[in-house]
């Protein structure tokens, strides 16, 4: 099974930016700001860095590895080696949330910013075949002022890259409706809608995802198996859950692996991708959550490039693209039978 999955072309829809740097990435970027910063520098110490008591610790710790990044070439060397990790996995294309508002923040001018993510998108294509494209998403915990500038950023400096609008971080205190107008600015202009919902709080902040910002796929949106109504809705309306298990257990969203609603969810009919969301402050890779997925629904390799098939369907990918995508897992299932 691990070889068929190391193997598989694969996409990826949920899976930060900051959130991807890898431990040696955050290593040169710690010692760069030896003393200065909580980020162990030691790769070791650092994997018990990230271990967290809860999603808000997770949070903290979060932001002090967006502390790290400090200029736009260290923007575009973490993106350009993200790059080249999605391509170790044999995943063709990526849609990276990226949060403009932080770095921007911390002193990294929109302009340079937004032209370092897309100098490693050039390169992330021509030097390993990885087709990146970005959501730009609002830090919750920033609230509408963040808002305000994360919609300004993509309408103005609109990256070529750009696909979709998203909403992360914190969900506890950070109610969904108060970003409608924001999100109604984006799809006007075009970007699709994939805030977070249910992951660290009930459906009813999924419903809110779906009725006040019009999204069309939920990060992570796993407390709506305790709606039946809500999953009906999700299965009716084929709105797709980007599903990230390790991720869940890590942030303590849920108590163990086995007792992920995933399973329940895709029983009920509601399409989902699986991701990484964070891999190396997970200790995961996109690999490993299929291999995770694949335990859970209980899948053979023929289902398990059922999950490939199903994120690029899932995906902003135009059609044509899809349809290569495509092309390419069923070759690759056939070449493994
Ligand atoms: O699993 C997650 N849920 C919500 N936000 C996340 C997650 N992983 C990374 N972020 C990121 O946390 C930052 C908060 O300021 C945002 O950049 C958001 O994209």
């Amino acid at each position: 099974m691990t070889s068929f999955i190391a193997g598989l072309p694969k996409a990826e829809l949920h899976v930060h930016h900051v959130g991807s740097a890898s431990p040696r990435i955050v290593a040169e970027l710690a010692a760069r700001h030896e003393g200065a910063s909580p980020v162990p520098a030691d790769p070791e110490a650092l994997a018990e860095y990230f271990a967290f008591r809860d999603f808000a610790h997770f949070i903290d710790v979060y932001l002090t590895v967006v502390d790290l990044i400090r200029d736009d070439e260290d923007v575009r060397v973490l993106t350009f080696e993200i790059a080249r990790e999605l391509s170790r996995q044999q995943v063709r294309y990526a849609e990276l949330t990226v949060t403009p508002y932080s770095s921007v923040k911390r002193g990294i001018p929109a302009k340079a910013f937004c032209e370092a993510i897309e100098d490693a998108r050039r390169g992330a294509a021509t030097e390993f075949g990885v087709d990146l494209r970005w959501c730009f998403d609002i830090p919750g915990e920033a609230g509408l002022a963040a808002a305000e500038q994360t919609l300004a950023i993509a309408l103005e400096e609109r990256p070529d890259g750009l696909i979709s609008f998203g909403l992360g971080g914190p969900e506890v205190g950070v109610p969904r409706p108060q970003f409608k107008p924001y999100f109604d600015q984006a799809r006007a202009a075009g970007l699709h809608s994939v805030p977070h919902a249910g992951e660290t709080t009930g459906p009813e902040t999924v419903w809110d995802a779906i009725r006040e910002l019009g999204a069309e796929r939920i990060g992570h949106g796993i407390s709506a198996a305790q709606d039946p109504e809500l999953t009906a809705y999700l299965a009716e309306h084929q709105i797709p859950l980007e599903i990230s298990p390790t991720s869940n257990l890590r942030t303590r969203a849920v108590p163990s692996l086995d007792e992920h609603p995933l399973a329940r969810l895709v029983a009920a009919g509601v399409p989902v991708s699986i991701n990484s969301d964070d891999p190396p402050m997970f200790g995961t890779t996109l690999e490993q959550e299929y291999a995770v997925a694949s335990r859970l629904l209980g899948l053979d390799d023929a289902g398990v490039a059922d999950l490939a098939r199903a994120a690029v369907k899932q995906s902003f990918l135009d059609s044509s693209g899809q349809a290569r995508l495509l092309a390419e897992i069923d070759a690759y299932t056939v070449r493994s039978a």
